[in-house]
């Protein structure tokens, strides 16, 4: 059974009286791949910054019962939040064990951390070989390919136990390939975790999503199975500029023209 990982009630980030979240509420459930949609402007990059502790805001983040808001932004991510960015964030000249090891390392010296260890932990080997990279653990993360840096940035949390994650993008210049690599990663690791997921690929969220929150100037304009949110009157209005019914409108029109 799919338990809730983290709640957001009411939460507003404001820039300057401009309101770029304006009263989100959002459930991230385990087992759960949740896609965050939205226009251009929305505020789902914006959302996230506050659930990471980015962005101030007014409202409530909960964790396992924890309140986070006000929490500084290592102190979220050790609760178990983790985030990545569009452009993947590795060690470049390091290569995708020690990447890993450093990041599972969290209490070990930096000079440590840097050593190449003859034994890898057992949690390293595992995610790995979970985001497909144990071929390449001894090759620097720096010429990895584009898909790879990010399954590599994925393990880095996934190591870092992280069981909340909040992928920004991930998809973003991958091919046919990755794509659907990437889409089946996110499934297995979602299995005893939550997956949030800031996508504008269509596509990939009718592939991959299990829930779809729509996002529009900051407020939640639907939530819901993926077909509850295509066939969403306000949804198709944001997304097409006008609504089932116009759009039905406009083709009898062009028929009788
Ligand atoms: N630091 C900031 N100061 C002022 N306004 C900001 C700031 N960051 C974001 N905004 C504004 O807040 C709104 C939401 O931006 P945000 O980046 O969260 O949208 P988004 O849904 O992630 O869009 P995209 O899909 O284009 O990334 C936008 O109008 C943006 O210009």
């Amino acid at each position: 059974m799919n338990t809730t990982a983290l709640t957001c009630t009411g939460i507003e980030v404001d820039f300057d009286g401009f309101k770029a979240v304006n009263g989100v509420d959002l459930e991230l459930d385990r087992g759960e791949v949740h896609f965050l949609i939205g226009p251009n402007g929305a505020g789902k990059t914006t959302l996230v910054d506050a659930i990471t502790g980015l962005a101030r805001y007014s409202g409530s983040v909960v964790k396992d019962g924890t309140e986070l808001r006000g929490k500084k932004v290592h102190h979220i991510a050790r609760k178990g939040i983790g985030r990545t960015f569009q452009t993947a964030t590795v060690f470049e000249n390091l290569t995708v064990a020690q990447n890993l090891d450093i990041a599972a390392g969290s209490g070990r010296s930096p000079w440590a951390l840097l050593r190449r260890r003859r034994h890898l932990p057992d949690t390293v080997v595992t995610v790995m070989e979970q985001i497909g990279l144990k071929d390449q653990a001894e090759t620097p993360a720096g010429i990895l390919a584009h898909g790879q840096k990010q399954w590599l940035e994925i393990g880095m949390l996934l190591v870092g136990d992280a069981d909340v994650l909040l992928l920004d993008e991930p998809i973003a210049g991958m091919g046919a390939e990755e794509r659907e690599t990437t889409g089946r990663l996110l499934h297995d690791i979602a299995h005893d975790r939550a997956v949030a997921v800031v996508e504008h690929d269509m596509d990939f969220m009718r592939a991959f999503a299990s829930r779809v929150t729509v996002l529009h100037a900051g407020a939640v304009l639907a939530s819901g199975s993926v077909d509850e949110v295509s066939n969403h009157p306000r949804v198709q209005e944001v997304y097409l500029g006008t609504t089932h019914q116009e759009q039905e409108q406009e083709r009898a029109d062009a028929a009788t023209a």
